[in-house]
């Protein structure tokens, strides 16, 4: 059986001045985003995931987001290198812990820019934003990291949302799902879902058929459980302010070599 461990990161006191490039800055309420990440983690855990907390990054406002700091395929952890400086210094924390998780680790290296919210794994096709935060030497650099492994890289144009992963992510069974409005290019995706709300285009794979989604996106979970998929809702009201999805707050390790 895969296993299911789950890297998160707990919001760092600092998260109020994370950045926001494609929203207005809203205040975020630090108390009640602590109460979401716990509810979050405990949603990961009911649903079978070991979380594996990386150790807190106190310095940097966004480190909560631990998916950009680093892409998983197979037993390979490739460690990012941000497109926004102010986040490189969250990756040395999370090359630990996946080091510790005996990780094969490799990087990103400069002049490669790649944030992990820009990767999306749909089976061994690996779709890659090109956007604001992943640049072509980023592009280059994650195809040759992980096609040697059988990987296929598909490269994906990004500019109306953060990353790739703010504007599709994908089902169980492998149909991308997005809201049209924000995605570039959906005729690049062989199943496309449109799904009517932004957020409803961000789900977490539990396991099965359950799917973890925001609060926000009541018209999608509806969809979504009227084709057969089980929505498990948690309010990250004080992440969206930040530009964050259910998907970033955590990294899903599923080929764990051990
Ligand atoms: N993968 C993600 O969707 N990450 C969200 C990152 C939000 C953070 N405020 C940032 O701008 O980098």
């Amino acid at each position: 059986m895969p296993s299911k461990k789950a890297l998160v990161r707990r919001p760092s006191p600092r998260l109020a001045e994370g950045l926001v490039t494609h929203i207005e800055r809203e205040k975020v309420d630090a108390d009640l985003a602590g109460e979401q990440w716990e509810a979050y983690v405990e949603a990961l855990r009911e649903h079978g995931w070991e979380t594996i907390e990386v150790d807190p990054a106190d310095d940097c406002p966004d480190s909560v987001f631990v998916e950009d700091t680093v892409v998983m395929y197979r037993n390979v952890a490739l460690i990012a290198r941000s497109g926004a400086e102010e986040r490189r210094e969250e990756t040395a924390g999370v090359e630990e812990a996946v080091a510790r998780l005996g990780c094969s680790v490799n990087w990103i290296w400069e002049p490669g820019t790649l944030d992990g919210g820009d990767v999306l794994k749909v089976d061994d096709t690996i779709y890659v934003g090109r956007g604001g935060r992943t640049n072509a030497a980023g592009v280059q650099q994650l195809r040759a990291a992980f096609e040697p492994l059988g990987a296929r890289v598909v490269a994906v144009p990004v500019s109306r949302v953060l990353h790739l992963k703010s504007a599709v992510t994908a089902l169980p069974d492998g149909t991308v799902v997005g809201h049209i409005p924000k995605v570039d290019r959906p005729a690049l995706f062989p199943r496309f879902l449109s799904v009517p709300e932004e957020s409803g285009a961000h789900v977490v794979l539990l396991g099965g058929d359950k799917l973890l989604m925001a609060a926000s996106a009541p018209k999608t979970a509806d969809l979504l459980a009227d084709l057969g998929f089980e929505p498990v809702v948690v309010d990250i009201s004080e992440f969206e302010k930040l530009e964050g999805c259910v998907t970033c707050l955590s990294v899903r390790m599923r080929d764990l070599y051990a």
